[in-house]
């Protein structure tokens, strides 16, 4: 699989052998080794290797195999059970028959030639990766496993079909306008369009007519009639991003539409009916959001009739592994690169990260890997993260120090924005005359 180094156990009680293959194998992924059968419910108890090398005797004068053989069944028991390669004694070919009959894809005779043995683990994995199902279809966007991503899919199932109105909070990056869509894909509204409207970039000025659109004439610049959004999402839904971001005098004529389903673009004389499906998201925490200061509750009360709060990746780092191997065998298929696995340090970092920019930050991490990697196995800088430990620097030349001075000019102006904004993307991105993806990309450089 790319992206997640493979798990590979090995269970043999002669412990040179096992470190033999220990570090023949460990190009081809993570390896433990076990030198006794008691160990190995304890190891499944926390690991789910896809390739175990299995020897059948652990008892001095024991040549029947069937010590193995009961491990072999313990591992066939599985939900997901890993390729079994029996390791035998040269000539017991007996044991590896019954072994294969058994459930083992392959086996090995002892002494083992590397080459050999390296190629039979790769075939292992190879087939395994083949065999690993597809992701499901509908809401298959929304990638990951933990429970809080579960709930979220029962979620997006149950309100899709209703025609309620849906607020979805959470931090940048989470996924929000994803599950948006995936609200929208899940509803009667399906076939028609999705349309967002980014509410925290659209100038105060242009608010009406872009929302409700105008006639020609109505103003200078208004050269032919144009539909709002709110026209153009009939039939479908419309996702205002960012709803937090709205002045209050945005907010009553919002109100006023979604109050009286109907809109009268700039310049018209009759208002015209809407029918559209409200999805709106903000990064706002709520005590924010709930103050009636800054938001109209009575606005509020129209949009939030079920609110889906999508948590933070740090709360859910069981979905990192999937979100990492998604993103990777995106990358690598869409620049033409290689498949190569992450080095293990890298992944148990890049798994205890506490990613700030949500999977936004992952997927660009990802991105960057794959177009910087050179080695054969991801490393932790490639994804522009570096290990907790401090790494001597060199003193820097002339050139350099300018360029770190900007670089640390950048990093404050782009703090003080953000400071400003109260933590607003949007708003932040405008005080810096620059776009959010730009402000995205730089609040990842500096690690804000
Ligand atoms: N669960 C997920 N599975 C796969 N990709 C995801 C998931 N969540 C987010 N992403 C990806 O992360 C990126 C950001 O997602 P999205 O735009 O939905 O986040 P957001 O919360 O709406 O962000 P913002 O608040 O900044 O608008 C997108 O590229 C999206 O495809």
């Amino acid at each position: 699989m790319p992206g997640i180094p493979a798990q590979i156990l090995i269970l043999d009680d002669d412990a040179d052998v096992a470190y033999a293959a220990k570090l023949l194998l460990r190009r081809a992924g993570q390896v433990t080794t076990l030198g006794d059968p008691s160990q190995v419910a304890r190891y499944l108890q926390h690991s789910a290797p896809d390739v175990v090398l299995l020897d059948f005797n652990f008892t001095p004068g024991r040549t029947d195999g069937a010590q193995g053989l009961k491990v072999l069944d313990q591992l066939q028991a599985l939900p997901n059970p890993p390729a079994v390669i029996a390791m035998t004694a040269y000539a017991d070919v007996p044991l590896a028959v019954a072994a294969m009959k058994r459930g083992a894809c392959d086996f090995i005779t002892k002494p083992w030639d590397n080459a050999r043995l390296a190629a039979t683990v790769d075939a292992a994995l190879a087939r395994r990766a083949a065999a690993a199902s597809p992701p499901p279809p509908a809401t298959s966007a929304l990638l990951g496993d933990s429970v809080a991503m579960r709930a979220l899919r029962a979620a997006i199932a149950n309100v899709g079909p209703t025609e309620a109105n849906v607020m979805v909070l959470g931090e940048n990056g989470v996924g929000k306008e994803l599950v948006a869509r995936g609200v929208h894909l899940a509803s009667r509204r399906a076939a028609g369009q999705f349309l967002a409207v980014d509410m925290g970039s659209l100038p105060e000025s242009m608010l009406e007519s872009e929302l409700f659109g105008h006639r020609k004439g109505a103003f200078t610049d208004a050269r032919n009639d144009r539909a709002g959004r709110f026209q153009s999402a009939s039939g479908g839904t419309l996702f205002l991003d960012e709803i937090g971001n709205l002045a209050l005098a945005a907010q009553s004529k919002l109100l006023t539409a979604l109050e009286r389903r109907e809109v009268t673009p700039l310049g018209a004389d009759r208002p015209q009916t809407i029918d559209v499906r409200i999805i709106s998201a903000t990064n706002l925490d709520e005590a924010r959001l709930y103050d009636a200061q800054g938001f109209r509750p009575d606005l509020l009360f129209r949009l939030n009739t079920i609110v889906i709060r999508v948590p933070p990746l740090r709360e859910r780092p069981g979905d990192i592994p999937q979100l990492l191997t998604h993103y990777l065998a995106l990358y690598q298929n869409q620049y033409g690169r290689p498949g190569r696995a992450i080095a293990p340090s890298a992944f148990d970092a890049l798994c205890s990260h506490a990613w700030p920019g949500n999977v936004r930050a992952l997927r660009h991490a990802c991105e960057r890997a794959v177009i910087l990697s050179e080695s054969e196995l991801y490393s932790l800088a490639d994804f522009g993260l570096h290990s907790a430990d401090p790494v001597p620097v060199p003193a820097p030349s002339a050139s350099t120090a300018t360029a770190l001075k900007l670089d640390a000019l950048e990093r404050d102006a782009v703090a003080a924005s953000l400071e400003q904004a109260q933590g607003n993307i949007s708003h932040a991105a405008k005080l810096l005359g620059i776009s959010r993806a730009a402000l995205y990309r730089k609040l990842e450089k500096h690690g804000l």
